[in-house]
C-alpha cells in the first residue's frame, strides 16, 4: 500500500511505555463518562472498554446490535470507523497525554452482520513530534476471526486547554466541577 498521511515517516520512533501507563491487562474505562464512544452515561454509546496489552497496544470487543445498522441486518460504515477511532484514541493512555485524532483512514474488507462480536485490537506504529502514528483492525468472531474492518490513523498530542477552550461552555464547567467525569483531566491533574 502506498505511504499516507497516516504512514510514519522513515524517522519516527517507537517510545517506551510511560511510566504512569496502565499496567498490561487494566480495564481502560472511559475517557469522559458523556463520550459515545465509551462513556457509561452516554444512553446510545458504544461503551467500548479496551484492555491495555503487553506493549504499545489495546485490545476490546463490540458488538454489532439492531441499532447500528446501516444496510438490513448490517453494521453502518460510520458505526464502525467510530469504533475503530475510540480504540486507537485508547492508545493515548499507554503514552499518558491527551491527543485527538487528525486523521483517520478505514478499510472495510467484509460486511459486519448485526449481531457479530468485533474484537478489535489498535497499536502504536511510530511517533514523531506531536503525531502519534498508529493502526487498527477489527476481526469477526473471535481474536483470530476473519479481518473485517482495518485503520490507520494520525493522532496530534494536545494540551488540555484544547478541550476547556473549544468545548461548549456548560459541559467544561460539569467537568470543572466534577472532574470525575472526564477521567483523563483527573489523571492529569493528579500526575501532571
Ligand atoms: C481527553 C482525551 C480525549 C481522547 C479522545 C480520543 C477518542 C476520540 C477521538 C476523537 O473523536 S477526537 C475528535 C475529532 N478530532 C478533532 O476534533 C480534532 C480537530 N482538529 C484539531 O483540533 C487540530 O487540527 C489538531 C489539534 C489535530 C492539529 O492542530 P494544531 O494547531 O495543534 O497542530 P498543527 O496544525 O500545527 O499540526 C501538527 C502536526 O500534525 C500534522 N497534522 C495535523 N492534522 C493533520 C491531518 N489531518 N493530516 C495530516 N497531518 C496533520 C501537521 O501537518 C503538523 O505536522 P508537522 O509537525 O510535521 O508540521
Amino acid at each position: 500500500m502506498p505511504p499516507t498521511p497516516t504512514t510514519p515517516p522513515p524517522d519516527a520512533v517507537i517510545p517506551e511505555r510511560h511510566p504512569q501507563a496502565p499496567a498490561p491487562g487494566t480495564r481502560l474505562g472511559s475517557h469522559y463518562e458523556h463520550c459515545f464512544g465509551c462513556g457509561p452515561q452516554h444512553p446510545g454509546g458504544l461503551r467500548i472498554d479496551a484492555v491495555a496489552g503487553e506493549g504499545l497496544d489495546v485490545t476490546a470487543e463490540l458488538t454489532v446490535r439492531d441499532v447500528h445498522q446501516g444496510g438490513p441486518g448490517l453494521a453502518h460504515g460510520g458505526l464502525l470507523t467510530t469504533a475503530m477511532d475510540e480504540t486507537l484514541g485508547t492508545l493515548n493512555w499507554l503514552l499518558h497525554a491527551p491527543a485527538v485524532t487528525g486523521r483517520l483512514e478505514t478499510d472495510f474488507l467484509s460486511p459486519v452482520p448485526v449481531d457479530s462480536v468485533l474484537h478489535l485490537r489498535a497499536w502504536i506504529t511510530g511517533v514523531h513530534g506531536r503525531k502519534i502514528y498508529s493502526a487498527a483492525e477489527a476481526r469477526i468472531g473471535g481474536p483470530d476471526g476473519p479481518v473485517a474492518v482495518r485503520a490507520q490513523a494520525l493522532f496530534v498530542q494536545v494540551k488540555l486547554e484544547h478541550f476547556t477552550t473549544h468545548g461548549r461552555p456548560e459541559d467544561i464547567e460539569k467537568v470543572l466541577d466534577d472532574p470525575d467525569l472526564m477521567k483523563r483531566a483527573r489523571a492529569f491533574e493528579v500526575n501532571p
